[in-house]
C-alpha cells in the first residue's frame, strides 16, 4: 500500500538484492499482496508458486528463468520512478542470479524494511510472529505464548533458516530474555547452535541475560556489536555485518530514548521503556526533521499509515523532551547575556565524535563536562565492555589534567539525577564499583561517592576540590574552584 516512489532516498532496492542474503521469493511473497500494480504486473509470468514460501523453492526452479523478468518489465518501467528503482538492478548479473533463488541463506534484515510488511511468512512460515509484536503498547507477554514455538523450531530449522535477526530490534530483547529461560528447551541449549550461524557482529552471548541485557541496563544498541557504528550510515543489516549500506539519514542513536517512556507507553514497565528500539524511524516516509528526532507511539503500529499519521503532527513539549538526537559534528550557539556575547560549542560525546573536539579547544574559557550519573551500570553503545561512568571519568581526568586547560574553568555536571534516584533501588552500584563504601541505596552517599575517595577523579598535581549543592555536584578544576 505504500507507493514505491515514496521511498527514496533511505531505501534502495539494491539493499534487497545483494547476494547472498537476498532471497527474492521472500521479498515478493511478502509484498505481493500489498503491491499489485505496478510491481506485480499481470504480464510478468513469474509464477506465484515461485513466490510463496509455503511451496518449496526447490520445486520451482525449472519454471523460472531470469529472462522471465526481462520481457514484461519494459511495460512497467515507466511507472517506476528513479532513482529508487532501476531495472538494471534486476538485470545485472552481479546483483541478481537465479542461483539466488535456489540456495540462499533465507533471511536478511532488509526484509525488515518497513516497506515490507513484517508478516510471519517473512520470517519463517512456521513462526507465528505477528506484526502486532511490533507495537510496544501491546504487552509482549500476551503475545509470547505464541512465540513458544520458537523453542521448538530452533532445533529443527536447518542452519540457514534461523537467524538471530529474527530477534528484530523492535522486540525488546530484555523481555524475550526474561521469557526465554522458561521456554523448553532453555535458551542456553539453543545458543550453541546459534553460534554456528552467527555472522561476525552477532554473538549469542548478547542474548544471555547477563548484566548488559538485564533490565534496566539492557540497551538494544548492545545488539549492534562492538565495532563503532559510523554515522550516518546505519542500516539494520549492520546487525548482521553485511557490508555497510549507506542510506543517508539514519542512525541507531535516533532510536534511543533516554527519557522514561513509561508515561507514553504505560503498559511497559519503565526499565524496558527507556531503551526501546522503534522501527518507525526506519520508515523513509518520515521526513526530516521528524525523521531525525521524533518518534510517535502512534506511528509504531503497522496498521497506521505513517504518511497519514504524520501529516498533521505537531510535536508537544513532551515529545520534544523525549526526543534524542546525538550530536554529530560541531554545533555552535551564540547568545548574549547582559550584553556579554557567549559562544557555546556543543560537541558529540560518542567515541567517533571525539576526534573533533580538539578543533574547538583554541581560545575557550570554560568547559562544561556532562556525565550521566545514572549510567554507572551501563556500558557504551560503541563498546559493550566498557562501563559508561568509567569511560566518562577517564575522559574527564584527561581533560582536567591537560596543560592546555590550565586556565580554563571546568564544570562537571553529573546530571540525570532523576534516573539515578530510580535506579539506586534496583541496581547495586557496588556491583560495578566494588570500591564504593557508602550506602548503595542513598542518593547523597552515591553523589558524594562520585567525587570523594571512592570514585574520585584526581588531578596529577593535587586533589580536586569537590563541592556539592542541591542542584547537582560540581568539581573544581585543578586551578580554581567554580
Ligand atoms: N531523565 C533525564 N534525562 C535527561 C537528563 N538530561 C538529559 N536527558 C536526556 O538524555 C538524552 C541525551 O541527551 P543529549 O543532550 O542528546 O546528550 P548529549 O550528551 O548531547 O549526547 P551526544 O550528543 O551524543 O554527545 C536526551 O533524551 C535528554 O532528554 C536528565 O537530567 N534526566
Ligand atoms: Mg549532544
Amino acid at each position: 500500500s505504500i507507493p514505491l516512489s515514496s521511498s527514496p532516498p533511505s531505501f534502495h532496492p539494491s539493499l534487497l538484492l545483494s547476494p547472498p542474503s537476498f532471497h527474492p521469493s521472500l521479498l515478493l511473497s511478502s509484498i505481493l499482496p500489498s503491491l499489485s500494480p505496478p510491481l506485480l504486473h499481470p504480464s510478468i509470468p513469474l509464477s506465484s508458486s515461485l513466490l510463496h514460501p509455503s511451496i518449496p523453492l526447490s520445486s520451482s526452479p525449472p519454471s523460472f528463468h531470469p529472462s522471465l523478468l526481462l520481457s514484461p518489465l519494459s511495460s512497467i518501467l515507466p511507472s517506476l520512478s528513479p532513482p529508487s528503482f532501476h531495472p538494471s538492478l534486476l538485470l545485472s548479473p552481479p546483483s541478481f542470479h537465479p542461483s539466488l533463488l535456489l540456495s540462499p541463506p533465507s533471511f536478511h534484515p532488509s526484509l525488515l524494511h518497513p516497506l515490507i510488511p513484517l508478516s510471519s511468512s517473512l520470517l519463517h512460515p512456521s513462526i507465528p510472529l505477528s506484526s502486532s509484536l511490533l507495537h510496544p503498547s501491546i504487552p509482549l507477554s500476551s503475545i509470547l505464548p505464541s512465540l513458544s514455538p520458537l523453542s521448538s523450531i530452533l532445533p529443527s530449522l536447518s542452519p540457514p533458516s534461523f537467524h538471530p535477526s529474527l530477534l528484530h530490534p523492535s522486540i525488546p530483547l530484555s523481555l524475550l530474555s526474561s521469557i526465554l529461560p522458561s521456554l523448553s528447551p532453555p535458551l542456553s541449549s539453543i545458543l550453541p547452535s546459534l553460534s554456528l550461524l552467527s555472522p561476525p557482529s552477532f554473538h549469542p552471548s548478547l542474548l544471555l541475560s547477563t548484566p548488559p541485557l538485564s533490565p534496566p541496563s539492557f540497551h538494544p544498541s548492545l545488539l549492534l556489536s562492538t565495532p563503532p557504528l559510523s554515522p550516518p550510515s546505519f542500516h539494520p543489516s549492520l546487525i548482521l555485518s553485511t557490508p555497510p549500506l549507506s542510506p543517508p539519514s539514519f542512525h541507531p542513536s535516533l532510536l534511543l530514548y533516554s527519557s522514561p517512556l513509561s508515561s507514553i507507553l504505560p503498559s511497559l514497565s519503565p526499565p524496558l521503556c527507556s531503551s526501546l528500539l522503534l522501527p518507525s524511524l526506519l520508515h523513509p516516509s518520515l521526513s526530516p526533521p521528524l525523521c531525525s528526532s521524533l518518534l510517535l507511539p502512534s506511528l509504531l503500529h503497522p496498521s497506521i499509515p505513517l504518511s497519514s499519521s504524520l501529516q498533521n503532527y505537531i510535536p508537544s513539549r513532551q515529545d520534544i523532551l523525549f526526543a534524542r538526537k546525538a550530536t554529530k559534528g560541531i554545533v555552535e550557539h551564540d547568545f548574549i547575556i547582559k550584553k556579554i556575547p557567549f559562544k557555546m560549542v556543543d560537541v558529540g560525546g560518542q567515541r567517533s565524535q571525539r576526534q573533533k573536539w580538539f578543533q574547538c579547544f583554541d581560545g575557550i574559557t570554560s568547559i562544561l563536562f556532562m556525565v550521566s550519573s545514572s549510567e554507572y551500570d551501563q556500558v557504551l553503545m560503541e563498546d559493550r565492555r566498557t562501563n559508561r561512568l568509567v569511560e566518562s571519568m577517564n575522559i574527564f581526568e584527561t581533560i582536567v589534567n591537560n596543560k592546555l586547560f590550565l586556565n580554563v574553568s571546568i564544570i562537571l555536571f553529573l546530571n540525570k539525577t532523576d534516573l539515578l534516584v530510580e535506579k539506586l533501588g534496583q541496581s547495586d552500584i557496588t556491583k560495578n564499583f566494588p570500591e564504593y563504601r557508602g550506602d548503595p541505596r542513598r542518593l547523597e552517599d552515591v553523589q558524594v561517592g562520585f567525587n570523594t575517595q571512592d570514585l574520585q577523579v584526581r588531578s596529577n598535581t593535587q586533589d580536586l576540590q569537590v563541592g556539592s549543592n542541591t542542584q547537582g555536584l560540581q568539581v573544581g578544576s585543578n586551578t580554581q574552584d567554580l
